[in-house]
């Protein structure tokens, strides 16, 4: 019986999804990303790993075919574990042998796989998948329910979806509703609910403005903020651009754009003092931002969210009067300046971890309430059962002085106005408004808080960026040898100087990281740690050049 599956599932590899390059393909930080053109194997490859997970984890499994931010015409796909997190490591390097073994391989791997997993074939499985807006999404998602139907597991295709939905619906569905109803209305109505009600209990509105410009990457969030829209009324008024309805996906606009480029995005007209933000393709990622009098751009990215945030949930936390321990998760991109305003101002702990959302989540997991936010705009806020526990409590305590309890019941619709899956930008875009609003900030106000110290990223290309290796979250590299040294003796000579580097895990390259007193110093730290770097670690290509 078993055999003769992965026998199908073979004999269909080899006729509709055939493996037509030996190019490697590796599952790492955003799931298997390249040209759509590459995938539809790897994705019927994907949709047969699925149902063995299911299998495994006895719980439904998500599957989103997305490529973010990149452009349009490439693509990818993740796998989503039952609790909505990202997929399990270990499982990763199977995605990634199973990705690259030869199609005539295939059933020999799976039952390999089958045999050390110990996998239940007798198992029932189910799959939810869903897709963003990209062409070649379309066929690709027909590739993968080929992969889940040759295994004979059970799926819903849940057609066009920010990756945040997905991953709320799958958490939905093995809570048994615990954490929602896993439909885009139950989605809708437990983030605007909440919304909806802490913008009822704020009566002084302050310099708060309930308007905001959004610029949707021409992706999938364009869509969902239509919905959205519906649920909270006048409440937040949207004024949407690049929804998709003639613009390219992520072409000269959308959140990674604006946030590496510093500068608003193609197709928003700017208007100065206009509160604006930005999503990415998949609207996972959000960045606000605003223009001067004096055309002078600002950007308000994942550190100024996460300061906000903390310092919100630390004012709340303490009218409850409840022993609620907070922290901040970070890495070593957060700006110098949002670190020393968390600790010395908020004096909320902060952690700093290595690059990557799974890296944040997980130290996230170790507070009652654990803030983390990548300076990208990727982040979201988790609750510990301890922490949902003593809220509940809290509110339903009426020994409580009324304040108290009032405090709770807030914090507890705030928990619902989040979706502790993953970041989410149409979640995180409720949460920040919600907390101007609740603070009577207008966007300038929030900038305030603290100034940024200039800084510079760069890429140095070397022959193989293996030869870095670092150590204290990325902070330090340990080889190649001397290279830490140097770099150190650089950064003293800079007034507030601090740089790293470290070998990206999304392209072929070194990444640099500079920061100092001012611009000039930072970009002058920059090149000389590039330079370093080239010389140090096997450069090819040209020499770095000094970028201002
Ligand atoms: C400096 C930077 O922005 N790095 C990004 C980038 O990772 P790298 O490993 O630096 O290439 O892509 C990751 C996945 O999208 C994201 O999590 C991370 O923040
Ligand atoms: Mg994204």
């Amino acid at each position: 019986m078993m055999d003769a599956v992965l026998q199908s599932a073979t004999r269909l590899a080899l006729e509709k999804f055939p493996r037509k390059s030996d190019k490697f393909i590796q599952y790492g930080t955003a799931g298997f990303r390249t040209k759509g053109v590459d995938l539809p194997h790897v994705i019927y490859r994907m949709g047969i790993l699925a149902v063995l997970r299911s299998k495994v984890k006895k719980a439904t499994i998500g599957v989103m075919i997305t490529a973010s931010h990149n452009p349009e015409a490439d693509n990818g796909v993740k796998l989503i574990d039952p609790m909505g997190e990202m997929l399990e490591a270990l499982w990763e390097d199977i995605a990634t042998r199973l990705a690259n073994v030869p199609d005539a391989d295939l059933a020999g791997m799976l039952s390999s796989l089958i045999e050390e997993e110990k996998i239940d074939m007798g198992q029932s499985a189910s799959v939810s998948f869903a897709r963003d807006t990209r062409p070649s999404s379309v066929p690709l998602a027909q590739a993968l329910q080929a992969g889940i139907e040759v295994m004979q597991g059970m799926f819903q295709d849940y057609g066009l979806l920010t990756t945040p939905q997905l991953h709320y619906m799958v958490r939905c569905k093995n809570s048994a509703g615990e954490y929602g109803k896993p439909t885009e209305e139950g989605y809708y109505e437990k983030l605007t609910s909440a919304f909806l009600k802490l913008h009822a209990q704020v009566t002084h509105t302050g310099r708060y403005s309930g308007s905001l410009h959004l610029d949707a990457a021409n992706g999938v969030g364009a869509m969902k903020i239509r919905e959205v829209e519906k649920y909270i009324e006048k409440a937040l008024t949207i004024s949407l651009y690049n929804d998709g309805s003639h613009g390219k996906l992520n072409d000269k606009c959308g959140a990674d754009y604006v946030k590496t480029g510093q500068c608003a995005p193609n197709g928003l007209p700017v208007k100065a003092g206009v509160k604006c933000a930005s999503f990415d393709g998949d609207a996972d990622r959000i960045v606000y931002f605003y223009v001067d009098d004096d055309g002078s751009f600002h950007l308000l990215d994942g550190d100024r969210m996460a300061t906000l945030v903390a310092g919100f949930f630390q004012g709340l936390i303490q009218s409850t009067g409840l022993d609620l321990k907070i922290g901040l998760v970070q890495t070593a991109y957060a700006n110098g300046s949002s670190t020393n305003y968390i600790t010395q101002q908020l004096k909320v702990p902060v952690a700093c971890v290595p690059t990557g959302v799974k890296h944040l989540h997980h130290k996230a997991q170790d507070f009652d309430v654990g803030v983390y936010f990548e300076a990208n705009g990727h982040g979201t806020v988790l609750f510990s059962d301890r922490a949902m526990e003593k809220v509940e409590g809290a509110v339903v305590n009426t020994g409580l002085p009324s304040e108290r309890r009032a405090a709770a019941d807030k914090l507890k619709t705030v928990i619902d106005l989040i979706n502790q899956t993953v970041g989410d930008a149409i979640s995180d875009m409720l949460l920040v408004e919600t907390v101007l609003n609740s603070q009577g900030w207008g966007i300038q106000d929030w900038k305030m808080c603290y100034t940024d110290l200039p800084n510079r990223q760069s890429k140095v290309t070397v022959k193989d960026r293996t030869v870095i290796q670092t150590t204290d979250a990325e902070r330090k590299t340990t080889s190649p040898p001397g290279l830490q040294e140097a770099i150190d003796k650089l950064v003293a000579v800079f007034n507030q100087g601090r740089s790293f580097v470290r070998p990206s895990g999304t392209e072929d390259i070194v990444r640099v990281y500079a920061e100092a007193d001012t611009q000039v110093n930072a970009d002058k730290l920059a090149y000389e740690v590039s330079l370093l770097v080239y010389q140090l670690a096997g450069g090819i290509g040209e020499e770095p050049k000094l970028i201002s």
